[in-house]
């Protein structure tokens, strides 16, 4: 399994993504030089693997996600993306972005492509980063459109990657100084867009690590699973520590988790990103590669 060794290399701890359930001592993720390696939490004596504790395994289906093809007892630490909760199964592989087209706008959901290939959209509140990490991804500086002020992107857009799959730039929702009737016609129009399309592989929801939770945020959150919308979150601005006394990143990432822990029966994935230091890109790469080829098989 050529995915799954390439992991191996990382000497990623298991304990390391279990913020609500272990008290570990915590490095801040500042202090690591190279991204890939860096953790939530940082346990060093915690070089166990599931297999040989049933208890570690219940452990496991709770926190982390657990990909098509994977048996929960199977899971070995070097299986987990670093700094998210994501396991590698066999479907991971083509990970590579080759190309990149603009495809179209639309600004109604029934004028999206209507091609049949997958696709993954990108939502979150304005100004979360849902363009730069495009950007990040497919690591072109000018393939979605960028803004300090927030409402920038306005219509749906399509860009095909490798001539094969979809990522979605959405508008984001909840910006301060939008009317009412702004914000409700941007809920019609994009809520009909995920209620309504089948090809949608997973939303993948973009959560600003650099702040403490937001109510709009963890409302966003819990329609999507109300409905059932598959969902990947995506935790952005993970290089910015401010000062003072403000939370860092981590902590704001564990405080979410802890507001929408009962709100879901599975653990959703989720990982933490940064389009500034690039934290973060290959690893949501290989997710998305990992639920796409099993869309594509399914
Ligand atoms: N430090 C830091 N800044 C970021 C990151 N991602 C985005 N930004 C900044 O945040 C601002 C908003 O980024 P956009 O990518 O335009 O945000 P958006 O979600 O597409 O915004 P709308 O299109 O208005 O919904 C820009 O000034 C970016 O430079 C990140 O990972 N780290
Ligand atoms: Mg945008």
């Amino acid at each position: 399994m050529q995915v799954i060794s390439k992991w191996r290399l990382f000497n990623f701890h298991l304990f390391s993504v279990v913020p609500q359930f272990t008290k570990l001592p915590q490095i801040p993720i500042s202090q690591y030089p190279n991204p890939k390696k860096t953790h939530l939490y940082i346990n060093a004596s915690a070089s166990r693997t599931f297999k040989s504790s049933s208890e570690a395994s219940i452990l496991a289906k709770k926190v982390l996600f657990i990909p098509p093809g994977v048996e929960p007892e199977d899971i070995t630490e070097d299986m987990i993306l670093p700094g998210s909760n994501i396991v590698v199964g066999p479907y991971a592989g083509d990970a590579k972005i080759k190309e990149v087209d603009f495809v179209k706008s639309s600004n109604k959901p029934k004028d999206c492509p209507k091609d049949e290939l997958p696709e993954f959209a990108m939502l979150g509140r304005s100004n979360v980063g849902k363009s730069s990490l495009i950007n990040s991804l497919v690591k072109k500086k000018e393939v979605a459109l960028t803004s300090k002020k927030p409402g920038k992107t306005q219509l749906i857009n399509h860009f095909l990657v490798n001539k094969s799959w979809y990522i979605v730039d959405l508008p984001g929702y909840g910006f301060a100084n939008a009317s009412e009737a702004a914000r409700m016609d941007w809920s019609s129009f994009t809520k009909g867009y995920f209620l309504n399309r089948d090809t949608l592989v997973s939303v993948l929801l973009l959560i600003d690590a650099s702040v403490p939770p937001q109510k709009i945020d963890l409302d966003c959150a819990n329609w999507l699973g109300r409905n059932k919308i598959p969902i990947t979150f995506v935790f952005t601005k993970c290089d910015k520590m401010k000062g003072g006394k403000a939370k860092r990143p981590d902590q704001n990432i564990r405080d979410f988790h802890e507001l929408i822990r009962e709100n879901y029966k599975h653990q959703p994935p989720w990982i933490m990103t940064s389009s500034v230091s690039g934290l973060g890109r290959d690893e949501l790469l290989l997710h998305m590669s990992q639920l796409r080829n099993y869309w594509n098989n399914e």
